[in-house]
């Protein structure tokens, strides 16, 4: 059937379409990956109003991983409908983050038990690819010396390894079926061959140093690709751990080599310096007024904040909001999300029996100051099924449905 006029057309996204996504934080060991992560779940657990759970260390979830937290994503538009309705219930957008343990030079090949750790990078949405930009005698380096370049060009090179030879395996068992069946097959037989042919393409972009994400992709290689969890497909953030005193003066020699090393070999992805043991002192603090204080006299803002926002906006996520006295909440979802597919977070009825979505803007409710107020400026608007939610829109579904379905 060929599409409808008015359907939008979507490009295809790498990565899981979930709404429970996770970003690995990984790196070489010893450059601070658990002091970060540790900064950043105490800094989520004191932000008292956020109903907050430390996977693992949790009453009510002991049987996942320890290493696994998640955070509250900070938003000043959710703090503000927050004021404005006074809900019972506050539930802000989060993100999952986990701690892998430590690779190093040669994981990709079984070193230091590489390949489970490896393994753990497969299952996550992102990275977050710590490098260590601090020199600190008493923290052995396993490379020696300091130096960050190489250290990024290690990681690298083992995550491409590992995806080299996942292919190298993927090009040889499916190259065997197709050879199999020879010309004609079912369409089972056809499917195989087209998907050797990308698996084949996607195994000379990687064989020749680059990674997955940085391709170009059309739709249909994209959902093929998907379907192998390739650790170079998944969005990266870098993160630099430079010393507190650095972070403190704003300087550090290897920050600009970093940045040019990011811009030559990934593409210019994004780059956040900061620093794991200030931080780390910071979350320990108590109350937000010893933290506030602690700022102050430091004369800088925690980046923290930063970290977490730009982890979820790498994973391709947005967040709607449902708004009222009982409960404000953020609903994630992928950018790209038309509304039957966004109601359907919320409940499977909302999708099955989508009718239309109310929007409000959130900068119109801010500025009119009520719902009423936004209806009467005609700035309540009226959405049907091909509407793709926005960031930031506060939304109200009408469904109908007849058969109840599950709850999700
Ligand atoms: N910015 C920093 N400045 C100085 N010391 C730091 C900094 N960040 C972390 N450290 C110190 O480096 C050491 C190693 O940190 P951490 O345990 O977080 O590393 P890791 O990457 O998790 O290591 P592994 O891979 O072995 O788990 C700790 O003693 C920590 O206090
Ligand atoms: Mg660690």
């Amino acid at each position: 059937m060929p599409p409808k006029k008015n359907a939008v057309e979507v490009k295809a996204m790498l990565g899981r379409p979930s709404n429970n996504l996770k970003i690995g934080v990984v790196g070489l060991p010893n450059v601070g990956k658990s002091t970060f992560f540790n900064a950043i779940t105490n800094a989520s657990a004191a932000a008292e109003n956020y109903p907050f759970c430390t996977i693992g260390k949790c009453a009510t979830c002991p049987q996942v991983d320890p290493e696994e937290s998640r955070v509250a994503v900070p938003d000043a538009r959710f703090d503000w409908l927050c004021k404005h309705y006074k809900p019972a219930k506050e539930i802000p957008a989060y993100l999952t983050v986990i701690d892998i343990a430590g690779l190093v030079k040669g994981a990709a090949s079984g070193a230091g038990l590489g390949n489970a750790f490896l393994s753990h990078i497969r299952a996550v949405d992102a990275i977050f690819h710590m490098v260590r930009a601090f020199d600190e005698p008493d923290v052995i380096h396993v490379e020696g010396e300091l130096d960050p370049l190489r250290d990024m060009e290690i990681i690298r090179e083992e995550l491409r390894l590992k995806d080299e030879e996942f292919l190298t395996r993927q090009v040889s068992e499916l190259g065997a079926a197709v050879k199999r069946v020879g010309h004609g097959g079912n369409a089972a037989d056809k499917a195989r061959k087209e998907e050797l042919a990308v698996v084949e393409k996607v195994f000379e972009h990687v064989k020749s140093g680059k990674d997955v994400r940085h391709g170009t992709w059309s739709n249909k290689e994209v959902e093929i690709i998907n379907g192998f969890h390739l650790i170079t497909a998944k969005p990266v953030v870098f993160l630099a751990n430079v010393s507190e005193k650095d972070y403190l003066r704003k300087k550090n020699k290897w920050l600009p080599k970093i940045k040019a090393w990011i811009d030559e070999n990934s593409n210019g992805d994004l780059m956040i310096p900061y620093s794991a043991a200030f931080e780390y002192r910071i979350s320990l603090l108590e109350t937000a007024e010893e933290k506030a204080d602690a700022l102050k006299e430091a004369g800088v803002a925690s980046v923290l904040p930063k970290i977490i926002v730009a982890g979820y906006n790498a994973l391709q996520l947005i967040y709607y909001f449902t708004g009222g006295p009982d409960e404000v909440r953020a609903w994630t979802v992928r950018r790209n999300t038309k509304a039957p597919q966004a109601a359907g977070v919320i409940h499977t009825d909302f999708e099955r029996g989508f009718i239309m979505c109310e929007v409000m803007k959130y900068e119109d409710l801010k500025e009119l100051g009520t719902d009423n107020a936004v209806k009467a400026n005609g700035k309540y608007m009226q959405k049907g099924k091909e509407y793709i939610v926005e960031d930031g829109d506060i939304c109200y579904f009408k469904f109908n449905v007849t058969a109840p379905a599950k709850k999700k």
